[in-house]
């Protein structure tokens, strides 16, 4: 199957690297969060992180699918190894990343000023590399995620092809003066149907919600983060569930998470699958891709769950 390479630069993020290397200790206001809300300390994992090897599960290994089966529907997440991206090159591309980052802010947002409402052509760099890499993990997942639906193992597959809507999030946290102050990224839902998320190796930060307690994701270095978004929660009515996550920061490094967010076609309607609905299961939730993203980005400010606001 072959899938663009074309991504949008939407934006780029609040500067908060800025004023920290302008000798700026407190979080600008916008940022503090209310006392009630405010990141407390974590419980230890009750069992270990889920694991999942890739390679095993192409080559249908049952008990991989098996464990896939059992991450996804008592996480929503799990970490995938075996997916054939060699550790230099996610070195490479997590170093490139950071490269980014550093330009001075006026170079990053000559880059965003050209690029905003433009095609980006970021063919042939190793970032496009990634992209290519990552979309054969998010396949497989998929196909997976298929299977476990007693759907065609290529009907999500099919959907998500050529003009599906991907969006690339770097998200780059600097260390912080007030951790508990702030959110690196506030508690929400991802947008996407899935998401592959590539972490700084050395930087932990990422958490997750299960029965109203917070655990952290530990780092398993060269693994990738897979986990479940509003979309497939819509598409599966249910079944499957988004993942509730956020970030944390700290006083020491700087941090940054490179996330592939895998969604359907904008004009789409994002809508249960038919042959998972019957009298006992009626649909859940309707909505356009387009009104989705746009009402998200909304809701998002609010603090509120989009995925909440959609159910009939
Ligand atoms: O930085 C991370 O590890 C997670 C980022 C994230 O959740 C997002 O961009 O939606
Ligand atoms: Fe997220």
């Amino acid at each position: 199957m072959e899938y663009s390479q074309k991504f949008k630069i939407l934006d780029i993020p609040p500067v908060v690297q800025e004023l920290v290397a302008g000798g700026v200790h407190e979080p600008p206001v916008q940022y503090k969060v209310p006392e009630q809300d405010r990141p407390a300390a974590v419980s230890e994992m009750p069992e270990p992180i889920p694991v999942i090897d890739l390679g095993r599960l192409s080559a249908n290994n049952a008990e991989e699918f098996a464990k896939l089966q059992s991450a996804l529907e008592n996480w929503g997440f799990f970490l995938a190894v075996g997916h054939g991206m060699e550790p230099s090159f996610l070195a490479e591309t997590m170093s490139v990343s950071k490269e980014f980052f550093k330009l001075p802010l006026e170079e990053k947002q000559k880059v965003s000023k050209i690029a905003y409402g433009d095609t980006l052509s970021i063919e042939g760099d190793i970032l496009s590399e990634y992209t290519v890499k990552c979309r054969a993990v998010a396949n497989i997942v998929l196909q997976n995620m298929a299977k476990l639906l007693n759907l065609d193992e290529e009907y999500f597959t099919n959907k998500f092809a050529d003009t599906s809507y991907t969006l690339v999030g770097f998200n780059y946290y600097p260390p912080c003066p007030k951790p508990d102050h702030v959110f690196g990224l506030r508690p929400h839902t991802d947008g996407s149907a899935i998401t592959v998320n590539f972490i700084d190796a050395d930087v932990s930060g990422l958490q997750f919600e299960k029965n109203s307690t917070w655990y952290n994701v530990p780092i398993v270095p060269t693994a990738l983060v897979v986990n479940i978004g509003d979309v497939m929660e819509i598409l599966s009515n249910g079944f499957f569930k988004s993942l509730m996550h956020r970030v944390v920061t700290n006083t020491e490094k700087e941090r940054l998470s490179l996330a592939m967010f895998y969604s359907l076609d904008m004009e789409m309607d994002i809508e249960p699958v038919p042959d998972l609905l019957d009298d006992k299961r009626p649909p859940r939730y309707k909505i356009k891709n387009k009104d989705y993203i746009a009402k998200q980005t909304y809701i998002f400010a609010t603090g509120k769950q989009t995925i909440d606001t959609l159910k009939i």
